[in-house]
């Protein structure tokens, strides 16, 4: 995304270095281990690669396509110093991270595709919902753009209550009704409201009870039905929040939401303080969505855009700077 790549500052570098370091130092020390003393890609390299691979939380599957990629590329038994192999595989994952097509592609500051731009926020309760929309309003109006926020997660009062208090924080608008409210109708406020204010921005949340696919199903459907009655082609962005921390688990929800709605793109919080970084690749790979965001600590600053090349090269420093 050579759009980011500009954006991509020493501050955020530093931010996703330190966010990573427990995810990389476990990947790096087997890696190293892998690769140490060996004079060629062998059975054993490749298992311990896999193994490293595996132990970041990357998955099996997509651990097992990475390795497959690299058996093709490198001659078994072929001499490749450290650095060689490990640029390979630097590659490699990168290749498994999919890209947003060109016309969905933004940043904070970029010219945005649509006026008002409507995000829905999608996602089970605890992964970092709130606490990423915060982010987002903050970052967008930061870049200069009128954000509007919708409490479409009516369903918990305390869903409301913390997303006022970013509103707060943040200083942007928000459009809320009474608890229990009909999701949609909040819904539907808030994209008036944009329009009639001329947002730039309109960012919605809604609840994440997963119990029922079919009423997960229903619930969002009909939210999006309101919201393309003012505007036919919103939302323009449907983002899924995952909790990086949970690995796995994240993958299981993910496949619970993409079957439930069409999901664009993806924000995977809590990287920091988690040694399963990896699956971030796992992720992408598997549902073939964009990662857009990643979540890297509480604060407002702490949500970066995903840039792939950064965020791999990331996992392969040794040091922070
Ligand atoms: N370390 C870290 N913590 C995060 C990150 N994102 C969110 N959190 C924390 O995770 C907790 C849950 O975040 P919320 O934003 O409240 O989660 P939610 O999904 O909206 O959940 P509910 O508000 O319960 O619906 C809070 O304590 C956040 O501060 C992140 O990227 N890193």
């Amino acid at each position: 995304m050579g759009l980011f790549n500009k954006l991509f500052g020493k501050k955020e570098k530093e931010t996703l270095d330190q966010g990573l370091e427990k995810t990389k130092s476990g990947f790096l020390s087997k890696l190293t281990k892998a690769i140490a003393g060996k004079s060629s890609v062998d059975d054993e390299v490749l298992d311990n690669l896999e193994e490293a691979l595996v132990s970041a939380d990357v998955g099996i599957e997509t651990t097992v396509q990475i390795i497959d990629r690299i058996e093709k590329r490198v001659a078994k038994d072929k001499y490749l110093n450290t650095s060689e192999l490990n640029g390979i595989l630097q590659q490699e994952m990168e290749n498994i991270l999919v890209d947003a097509p060109e016309a969905e592609s933004y940043t904070f500051a970029s010219t945005l595709p649509a006026k008002p731009y409507v995000i829905l926020v999608v996602g089970v309760n605890g992964v970092g919902k709130t606490t990423t929309i915060g982010k987002l309003a903050y970052n967008f109006k930061k870049a200069g753009k009128s954000v509007l926020l919708g409490a479409a997660d009516t369903f918990r009062a305390a869903a409301v209550d913390q997303l006022t208090i970013w509103s707060d924080r943040v200083g942007v608008p928000i459009v809320k009704q009474g608890m229990g409210a009909d999701p949609a109708s909040v819904a539907f406020d808030t994209v008036q409201s944009g329009v009639s204010k001329g947002a730039d921005v309109v960012i919605i949340d809604t609840a994440g009870r997963l119990h029922n696919k079919a009423h997960l199903m229903d619930e969002l459907s009909k939210i999006k039905r309101v919201i393309q009655k003012h505007i036919p082609e919103a939302p323009h962005e449907v983002l899924l929040v995952l909790d990086g921390s949970t690995g796995q688990n994240a993958l299981e929800q993910a496949r619970q939401f993409t079957a439930a709605t069409d999901v664009t793109a993806l924000a995977i919080t809590k990287l920091d303080g988690t040694a399963k970084g990896g699956v971030v690749l796992a992720i992408a790979n598997q549902f073939k969505i964009p990662v857009k965001f990643i979540g890297m600590g509480e604060k407002m600053e702490d949500l970066l855009v995903f840039d792939k090349h950064e965020f791999v090269d990331s996992l392969f420093s040794l040091e922070n700077k």
